[in-house]
């Protein structure tokens, strides 16, 4: 589908917000259903790099249109991954049904009965392929920019969380998660997700965790590293991870992390063990990947700490890796009528 070059002019009203990426810091896997998917016993933590998604309601078409681009635009992105204009196809993203932003949108409206369209502008920050769960933290953003600008149909957007719950977990795995827990309160600083992914409790965290990230360019397919692992004949016990966790240990919490989708994910990627090797060489301890990968990161004692490592990593690493010095944060960013 061509990217749309104009904004509607039928546009009603407009919100937009920040969608956050996350980590996981511990992923255990405990069988393999018959549905294809896997039990997952895993802990994400939000954190401050994001997407940035505008949502534009349309009154008079019930048309489902995107236009999508990285930040600060495509062209810098790729030569940013790979150090050419050539390899373009590291910043293709999906403007179509194919986008779950689009699929979000679309669900949201058959749940709900709602005729009206929309019209997405999505800019892009978080890598592709990273194991951060860019897409699935869009369309939960997606549903609670839909639920907000549906109010004048469908009543106050804070009595259709459980709904919205139920519909993100149609959308992918990991969507329930960046909705923010029902019934807590709306944002999440930490959550443990069983079952697919979609079986949530809070998780307390003493505080924010400083972290680095590291995307090493290329991403990789959640479902070929799935696909690729065997589940464990023993698992790892996560109580004392999560005690590590609630006492704010960061050395301990290091020690404790651990991910079982890291050796299919090497065995695809082989450049992981390079990224974890410079990560540990910047002096950075507590190195793992992300989910199926291919971002690792690291825990830091302060933000200082983070930076300082973040620019030796960046020094050490081939023109092409990104790296980035930030935080954990909330899920269900503030949704905002856009200026
Ligand atoms: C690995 C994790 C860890 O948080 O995150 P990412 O690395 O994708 O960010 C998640 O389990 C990914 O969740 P998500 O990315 O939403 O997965 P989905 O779209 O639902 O599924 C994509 C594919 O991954 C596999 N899959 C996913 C979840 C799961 N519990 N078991 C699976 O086997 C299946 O092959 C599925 O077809
Ligand atoms: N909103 C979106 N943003 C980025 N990628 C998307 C989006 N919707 C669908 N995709 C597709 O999903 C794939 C995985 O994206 P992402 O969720 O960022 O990776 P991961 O599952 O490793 O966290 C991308 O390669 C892209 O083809």
């Amino acid at each position: 589908m061509p990217l749309a070059t104009t904004v509607p002019t039928n546009v009603q009203t407009a919100v937009e917000t920040s969608p956050p990426a996350k980590l996981n810091l511990f992923l255990e896997i405990t069988a393999r259903r018959c549905d294809g998917f896997h039990e997952i016993d895993t802990v994400m933590v939000p954190i401050d790099l994001r997407d940035h998604l505008l949502i534009q309601r349309l009154d008079s078409s019930d048309e489902l249109s995107m236009e999508a681009q990285w930040m600060p635009s495509s062209e810098i992105w790729t030569q940013k991954l790979s150090g050419s204009p050539q390899s373009s196809h590291l910043a293709q993203i999906p403007s179509d049904e194919n986008n779950l932003v689009i699929r979000a949108l679309a669900a949201f409206r058959k749940h709900f009965g709602v005729r009206c369209g929309f019209h997405s502008r999505l800019f892009k920050g978080i890598p592709a392929g990273a194991g951060m769960g860019g897409a699935s933290s869009d369309a939960a953003s997606a549903l609670r920019c839909a639920s907000l600008l549906c109010e004048p149909e469908l009543g106050p957007a804070a009595e259709r969380v459980e709904e919205l719950a139920a519909i993100a977990a149609t959308i992918g795995s990991d969507v329930p998660f960046f909705l923010g827990l029902p019934g807590q309160s709306e944002s999440t600083v930490a959550a443990r997700a069983r079952g697919r992914g979609e079986l949530l409790n809070p998780v307390s965290l003493r505080s924010p965790l400083p972290v680095v990230v590291a995307y090493p360019r290329h991403g990789l397919s959640t479902a070929e590293v799935y696909g690729r692992l065997t589940v464990p004949s023993e698992t790892i016990d996560p109580e004392p991870f999560l005690k590590a966790l609630s006492s704010g240990n960061r050395k301990l919490i290091g020690e404790k992390m651990t991910n079982r989708l890291t050796a299919p994910a090497r065995e695809i990627r082989p450049e992981i063990d390079e990224m974890l090797e410079s990560m540990w060489r910047s002096g950075l301890q507590t190195c793992q990947l992300t989910g199926s990968g291919s971002a690792c990161f690291a825990i830091t004692d302060t933000i200082g700490q983070a930076r300082r490592a973040a620019a030796r990593l960046r020094a050490m690493l081939q023109p092409g890796a990104l790296v980035w010095a930030t935080h954990t944060t909330t899920t269900a960013p503030r949704v905002r009528h856009a200026s």
